[in-house]
């Protein structure tokens, strides 16, 4: 495809997708990135910085990234002019080269744009955001035994209230559909209908299945003994409840699985390892307690859009906080990497975040790649640095004794515990 603004590499190959989704990945491959808001300015050059160290050291030269900018956001904004927030043709890279990584974008609260992040997702049909937590030694966290806190938050990235679909208080639009509701759906619940803004929260039994099933072939795949479906069902029922039916709907289908004790639990064998995978569920509101007081009881997590927004944030907490907290959003054949920060912009420009979260979002885009040797060397480097108390402002506040190194001294610091 032909780019307007968006400068392919000459020095560079594609990544390309086999028929059964593996990926075909030269040793030069071509990753778009985009730079992203606010702190974007400051993690995405020290991300770099240490994904090309790290793949320097673990390959000797004979591997190297070609990184390719593509635009969204404000930078967007100001190279193609007219309200461009978010071209086409950089939708149009994330699917060309397969694999790609992002900064955070901004979106207005109470008005303005829709989220550029969940356009992103949704128009690509990124539908798993994958969101692993785990506690590196030496990090500062308000549990006592942050160690015991190892879950992969499996988060539907496509449906929920994030499809945006809401209509303001005082609009004719609202009006109509509180008409509707009242005169030809009969509910008599809107408690203030005069005033009222109304959003609808669809959730669908193949968003569901196909959600559920990346979550139970990961515990298959890395051999771990729970997937936990996260849902407020008994409140939402048709929505969360259904989500929850129909999350223990495919573990039996598709997996085999059988209920413990009359159900709904259930249970199946891992056809890797035989040992065994345990499918249960729990009510968000406990579910956030208990996460805090026994998260050894959970490791892989299934859930919604909006509730795996806010688990997210909350486990990365038990872990050191969003500094260091990566993701991943995916389709079976398009991986899009990003933090799960936003622009934190009162520090941006400032070179003081930590660029942790990206970093590991790329150390996990490494893996996606298959450059096992280079990925782990990212994680011996957030160890090693961590370890040696060297640390950005959010953890150093923490600790008692650590150096306090800004934003782009801490990704030096990772480059010298490789
Ligand atoms: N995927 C994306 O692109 C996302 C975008 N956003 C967008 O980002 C904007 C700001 O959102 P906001 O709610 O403030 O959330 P942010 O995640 O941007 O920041 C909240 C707080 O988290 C801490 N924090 C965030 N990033 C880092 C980091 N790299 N290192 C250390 N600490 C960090 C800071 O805490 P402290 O103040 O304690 O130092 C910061 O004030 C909004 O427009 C929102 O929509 C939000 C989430 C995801
Ligand atoms: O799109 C946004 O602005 C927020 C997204 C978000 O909070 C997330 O993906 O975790
Ligand atoms: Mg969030």
């Amino acid at each position: 495809m032909a780019y307007d603004k968006i400068i392919v590499p000459a020095d560079g190959e594609k990544i390309t997708v086999n028929s059964d989704f593996s990926l075909s990945v030269p040793n030069h491959p071509i990753i778009p990135f985009i730079e992203g808001d606010g702190i974007g300015i400051d993690i995405t050059p020290v991300m770099i910085k240490v994904i090309n160290a790290a793949v320097e050291k673990a390959y000797n030269g004979e591997r190297s990234i070609a990184w390719m900018e593509i635009y969204a956001g404000e930078k967007a904004n100001n190279l193609y002019g007219g309200d461009t927030w978010l071209p086409d043709e950089t939708y149009e890279a994330v699917k060309e080269f397969a694999v790609s990584i992002k900064g955070p974008l901004t979106t207005p609260v109470g008005g303005g744009m829709r989220s550029l992040n969940v356009a992103l997702r949704q128009v690509l049909d990124l539908y798993v955001c994958l969101r692993p937590i785990r506690y590196y030694d030496g990090t500062p966290s308000p549990l006592k035994r942050p160690d015991l806190t190892n879950m992969v938050i499996f988060r539907e990235n496509s449906e929920d209230i994030y499809a945006g679909i809401e209509w303001e208080e005082g609009t004719d639009d609202v009006k109509k559909i509180i008409d509707f509701l009242q005169k030809e759906m009969g509910v008599t619940k809107i408690r203030f209908p005069e005033c009222s803004g109304i959003g609808v929260k669809p959730v669908s039994r193949d968003g569901t299945r196909r959600l559920v099933r990346k979550a139970l072939q990961y515990a298959i795949d890395n051999d771990r003994s729970s997937v936990t479906l996260v849902h407020k069902g008994n409140i939402m029922k048709f929505t969360e409840g259904a989500f929850k039916n129909w999350g223990y709907e495919i573990a039996k289908e598709e997996f085999g699985a059988v209920e413990i004790d009359g159900g709904p639990w259930c249970r199946f064998k891992n056809p890797k390892t035989g040992n065994e995978i345990t499918v249960k569920d729990s009510i968000a509101d406990a579910f956030l307690q208990q996460i805090l007081l026994r998260p050894a009881e959970y490791d892989v997590i299934a859930t919604l859009n909006l509730n795996g927004d806010y688990v997210s944030d909350a486990l990365a907490a038990q872990v050191g906080g969003i500094g260091i907290a990566p993701g991943a959003n995916l389709s079976d054949d398009v991986a899009m990497f990003e933090a799960t920060h936003g622009t934190a912009p009162k520090y941006a420009g400032l070179d003081k975040v930590n660029p942790g979260s990206l970093i590991l979002s790329a150390e996990m885009m490494l893996r996606h790649m298959g450059w096992i040797e280079a990925a782990d060397l990212v994680v011996k480097a957030m160890s090693g640095a961590i370890k040696a108390q060297t640390v950005t402002y959010d953890f150093e506040r923490l600790m008692d004794d650590a150096t306090l190194l800004s934003c782009s001294a801490f990704g030096d610091a990772m480059i010298d515990n490789m």
